[in-house]
C-alpha cells in the first residue's frame, strides 16, 4: 500500500503528517509508526500525526510519539497540523480543531508558515524540589539551569524522567536559563526518549512556570529560544489561573513523498 505523507517542522520539532480524511488508514500500529519515525531506517520525525474529519470541528489531530505510542498534546505538532490543514485547503486563516486534550483555536499567517495556537488553560503548578511541575496538555518538569549550552540534557533529562516519581507515566524535562530578553530552553521529550530541537508544550510550561515564580500577573508575552528556533508564549495570569494561552511560531512543510508499506498500514480502518 502506498501512503502519501508530508514532513513538517516547527522550530525544529519535526513530524510526519498524513491526510486521513477518508479514514482509509488504520494507524493503530506502534511498530510501523516507530519505524517511520526512525531517522536512519524511516522518514524520521519526533512524532507522526493523522488529520481526520470530526463532526463539529474543522478536523481532528491524532498524535503519536516517535516510539509509536499515542500521547498527550503536542504543541508544535498542533501548529504543524494547522499549517498542513491550510495547505490541504481544509481551513482558512482561522480554525477550531479537536486534539487529545480538547478543542483548540488557531490562527495562521497569510503565507501559511506561522501559527498561533491556543493551548488548554492551566490552573495548577506544583513543586518538586526546585522544579515546577505542570500540565500544558502534556506533563512537564521545569528546572532552572546554569550554562545550559553545555548541559548534558540527554543524560540529566533521562535520569529525571525515569526516576521513581515519573518512570511509570513519564514526563518531559525542560531545563531553562534566563537570558537578557528571552529564556533558553532545552527539552528531553518523553516518547522520543531523547532531546528534541523544540517542544511546544514545554515552551509553554516554561513561560507559565517562570511567570508564576516571578508573580507576573496580567498579560504576559514570553520569548523562548530553543535549539531549532524561536517560539513565543502569550497568556493571561490572575495569580492562580492561566488562560488565553497562545503558543506562537513557525510551522513549515519540508518535503512530501510516498511510503510503500505492503502489509502494515491496512486499509481496514477501525480507529
Ligand atoms: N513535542 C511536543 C510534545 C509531544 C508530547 C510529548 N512527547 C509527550 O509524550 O508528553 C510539543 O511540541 O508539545
Amino acid at each position: 500500500m502506498k501512503v502519501h505523507f508530508y514532513k513538517y517542522q516547527g522550530a525544529g520539532n519535526d513530524f510526519i503528517l498524513v491526510d486521513n480524511r477518508n479514514n482509509s488508514i488504520n494507524h493503530q500500529n506502534p511498530a510501523l509508526i516507530a519505524s517511520l519515525c526512525d531517522r536512519r531506517f524511516g522518514v524520521g520525525g519526533d512524532g507522526m500525526m493523522f488529520l481526520q474529519l470530526k463532526a463539529g470541528f474543522d478536523f481532528e489531530m491524532i498524535y503519536y510519539n516517535a516510539d509509536g505510542q499515542p500521547s498527550s498534546m503536542c504543541g508544535n505538532g498542533g501548529r504543524c497540523i494547522v499549517a498542513f490543514a491550510r495547505h490541504l485547503g481544509v481551513i482558512g486563516l482561522e480554525t477550531n480543531f479537536l486534539a487529545v486534550d480538547g478543542p483548540h483555536y488557531a490562527k495562521i499567517s497569510e503565507q501559511g508558515d506561522f501559527v498561533s495556537l491556543q493551548m488548554s488553560n492551566v490552573n495548577d503548578i506544583s513543586a518538586d524540589g526546585a522544579a515546577s511541575v505542570l500540565d500544558t496538555g502534556s506533563p512537564h518538569y521545569v528546572l532552572l539551569a546554569a550554562d545550559l549550552e553545555h548541559k548534558d540534557v540527554y543524560a540529566e533529562g533521562k535520569a529525571i524522567r525515569y526516576n521513581d516519581t515519573y518512570k511509570k507515566k513519564g514526563i518531559n524535562i525542560n531545563f531553562v536559563e534566563e537570558m537578557d530578553d528571552h529564556y533558553f530552553v532545552r527539552t528531553y521529550e518523553r516518547g522520543v526518549e531523547d532531546e528534541t530541537f523544540a517542544c511546544g508544550t514545554g515552551a509553554t510550561a516554561v513561560a507559565l512556570a517562570m511567570a508564576k515564580s516571578k508573580n507576573q500577573t496580567g498579560e504576559g508575552s514570553t520569548k523562548i529560544k530553543v535549539l531549532g528556533g524561536k517560539l513565543n508564549v502569550r497568556f493571561k495570569y490572575d495569580g492562580a489561573h492561566f488562560n488565553s494561552i497562545f503558543l506562537e511560531g513557525p510551522a513549515q512543510l519540508v518535503f512530501e513523498g510516498d511510503i510503500t508499506t505492503p502489509e502494515v498500514l491496512s486499509s481496514s480502518a477501525n480507529n
